[in-house]
């Protein structure tokens, strides 16, 4: 089993002798390796008025697209994006929280609520995206998964044909560049696509436990993305040499010196231009540099913008439900009701569920950025610290007393060797937008003390969330209603979850640390017997994290099915021109995480378009 096999915690660069040591640090040195993070930005003198693909958004699916499309020389293809480039920090794996509290991050929040979120600064969500190019992925936690099976033969079941497993699994192959080596014979993976996908080299000395807690709790050690998903595993990540392998690093880069590809850094698409008589998507309108600009498409305008910006955008272009767009003085091009809607996220219960511990083996902050051995270990042997993937070391995808589907586990428990106790920054803080008095009261008088997480993660949630918008000014954010735990089941089963993060917290691994459950009652829950399912039920409306997995705003389903808002090609329904391309397509959100999903529906997209143009 890769997961067993990996390195353990292990330190730094005595393993290597000084000559190669010095070797080492003048290639990786973040000075001289930057150059190759900027992407060529096309002057405005150089843009073509017409092109043959307009790609809005050089996000994870943005940027797939933008190299298999002009992989035919005789293709044109724009590239936009709002934001710029990748900078050195957001390369490195531990600091996947602070790139959050950056400019390379939208800033959304969803908008309040008395039933979730309570423990968050005004009880709202944050819900971080990136602006930049790579997108949420130059932001995300890295891990790399792909759901279950399960998942997409219900999208195909759904009216999808060509989305069930047998269809997707060649796409997911193809993108990836497995680095594990007893994976690299798997027949559900990848070897030499663009997209390298690797365990941290790195793991903190409780991570055996983790391992051990599987056979106590009854799974087995397995590949998530291999035949059986249910069971335990390191974490298998998006890492290249150690560093993040964000989409722009791995797709777009290496190709962006192809004369036939345009990327316009720093605009933002305003609106499509949608022909109200015809229904032909002709261009996108764009402003940068505070100028109003128009970039034509001769073939096709493709949206990427993210399953919060994409469903805005075809709001703002008279595509949507047609009462929301007139109160908003929007013309109607085409009432389509489901744009915006069927939003689905993975919520989850960060930091609820911390064990405080008596040694000094879990990763504190404060202790690990006095340590140079960790950035020299970086920066050198690309080890150490700080390769660990949000801190995210371990995943398990378990089932639930509630589950009907044992093949499709509903439950997600991860585990971090760290805790918000341990956050001094306030970073991990600052991306949840936990309330400082709520920090207090939970963790007052431990902080900066040795502690690990488990965190639960509801997989297949009954509640739906939307967007809309909040004006028809496109610089105005759009409305995000999260709706977490708005159908009780969900309640129901993050409960159960929570009852099995705290079981393995308790199992013998951890026990030898000394680990034991924090005990403070959940602020605004102390009401409730600590440890009953009322007080569970009450901390995970109170501490509702989430993973930040918004998908479903522009769902794939057949044409007059209502809520359908594109077809099983990724075309919008009754208009020419124009599809959408990103994690707002899914039907219904998979059962893990879905970066490693939107590869694949983009690279399966752009063969879906090779397939209609290349003739
Ligand atoms: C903090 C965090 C942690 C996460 N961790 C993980 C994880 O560990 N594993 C995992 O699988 N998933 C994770 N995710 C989710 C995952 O990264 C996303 O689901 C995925 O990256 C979305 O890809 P996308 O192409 O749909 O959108 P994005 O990657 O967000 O791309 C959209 C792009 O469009 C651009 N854009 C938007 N509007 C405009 C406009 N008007 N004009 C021009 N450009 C525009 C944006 O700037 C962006 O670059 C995480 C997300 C976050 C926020």
């Amino acid at each position: 089993q890769s997961a067993q096999a990996g390195p353990q915690a292990r330190t730094l660069s005595s393993r290597l002798s000084p000559l190669e040591a010095a070797a080492r640090l003048v290639r990786n040195n973040p000075l001289t390796s930057r150059r190759d993070a900027q992407v060529r930005d096309v002057p405005d003198a150089a843009l073509l008025k017409e092109y043959d693909f307009v790609v809005v958004g050089g996000g994870t699916a943005g940027c797939v697209l933008a190299r298999r499309l002009s992989e035919n020389p005789s293709w044109s293809v724009l590239l936009l994006e709002a934001g710029g480039d990748e900078a050195v920090f957001t390369d490195i794996p531990l600091l996947a929280s602070y790139v959050a509290n950056t400019n390379y991050n939208w800033g959304y929040h969803a908008q309040p609520s008395p039933d979730y979120c309570r423990a968050m600064r005004g009880k709202v969500c944050n819900w971080p995206r990136g602006k930049v190019l790579g997108g949420t992925s130059v932001l995300n936690f890295m891990v790399y998964g792909r759901g279950s099976p399960l998942d997409f033969d219900e999208w195909e079941s759904l009216g999808n044909p060509g989305w069930g497993y047998r269809d997707v699994l060649p796409y997911f192959k193809k993108s990836e560049d497995i680095q594990v080596a007893a994976l690299e014979n798997s027949p559900y993976h990848g070897r030499g696509g663009p997209l390298s996908v690797q365990e941290s080299p790195w793991r903190s000395v409780m991570a055996p436990a983790f391992i051990q807690a599987a056979s106590e709790m009854g799974y087995d050690v397995v590949d998530h993305n291999g035949e059986h998903m249910a069971g335990f595993s390191f974490t298998l990540a998006t890492l290249r040499n150690g560093s993040r392998c964000s989409s722009a690093k791995a797709f777009l880069r290496p190709v962006q010196h192809r004369p036939n590809l345009h990327v316009a850094k720093h605009a933002r698409a305003t609106r499509v231009l949608v022909d109200p008589f015809t229904g032909v998507a002709v261009g996108v309108e764009f402003v940068r540099d505070r100028k109003w600009r128009v970039a034509k498409a001769r073939r096709e305008v493709i949206l990427s913008a993210g399953t919060l910006n994409t469903p805005q955008l075809l709001m703002l272009s008279g595509l949507g439900p047609a009462d929301h767009l007139r109160d908003h003085g929007i013309r109607v091009v085409r009432d389509l009701p489901g744009v915006g809607e069927n939003l689905q996220d993975h919520v989850s219960f960060f930091g609820g569920i911390t064990f405080m511990l008596n040694d000094t083996v879990s990763v504190v902050e404060a202790r690990e950025s006095r340590r140079l051995s960790s950035v020299v270990d970086y920066w050198v042997t690309q080890d150490g610290p700080l390769t660990s993937p949000g801190g995210a070391e371990g995943i398990a995808f378990v089932n639930t007393p509630l589950n009907e589907q044992p093949a499709r586990p509903d439950m997600e428990l991860s585990f971090g060797p760290g805790a918000l106790t341990g956050d001094s920054s306030g970073s991990l803080r600052g991306l949840l937008g936990v309330d400082s008095s709520f920090y207090k009261k939970m963790f007052g008088g431990v902080e900066g003390q040795d502690a690990f997480t488990v965190n639960p993660v509801l997989l297949r949630p009954r509640s739906r969330g939307r967007v809309r918008l909040r004006s028809a000014n496109p610089f105005h954010w759009p409305l995000l209603f999260a709706n977490y735990y708005q159908d009780e089941h969900d309640v129901r089963v993050m409960v159960e979850g929570i009852k099995l993060g705290v079981a393995l917290g308790e199992t013998a691994g951890y026990r030898r640390w000394g680990a034991r459950l924090h005990q403070r009652a959940v602020p605004g829950c102390e009401h409730h017997a600590f440890r009953s399912d009322q007080y569970w039920g009450c901390a995970a409306r109170t501490l509702s994290t989430n993973l930040h997995h918004q998908s479903g705003t522009c769902r794939m389903g057949p044409a007059g099915e209502r809520g359908a808002v594109v077809d099983a090609q990724l075309r919008v329904h009754g208009v020419q021109g124009l599809r959408v391309v990103d994690a707002s397509v899914m039907p219904t959100i998979i059962s893990g995480h879905p970066a490693g999903v939107v590869y694949m529906i983009a690279e399966k997209a752009a063969d879906m378009i090779k397939e209609t143009w290349d003739h």
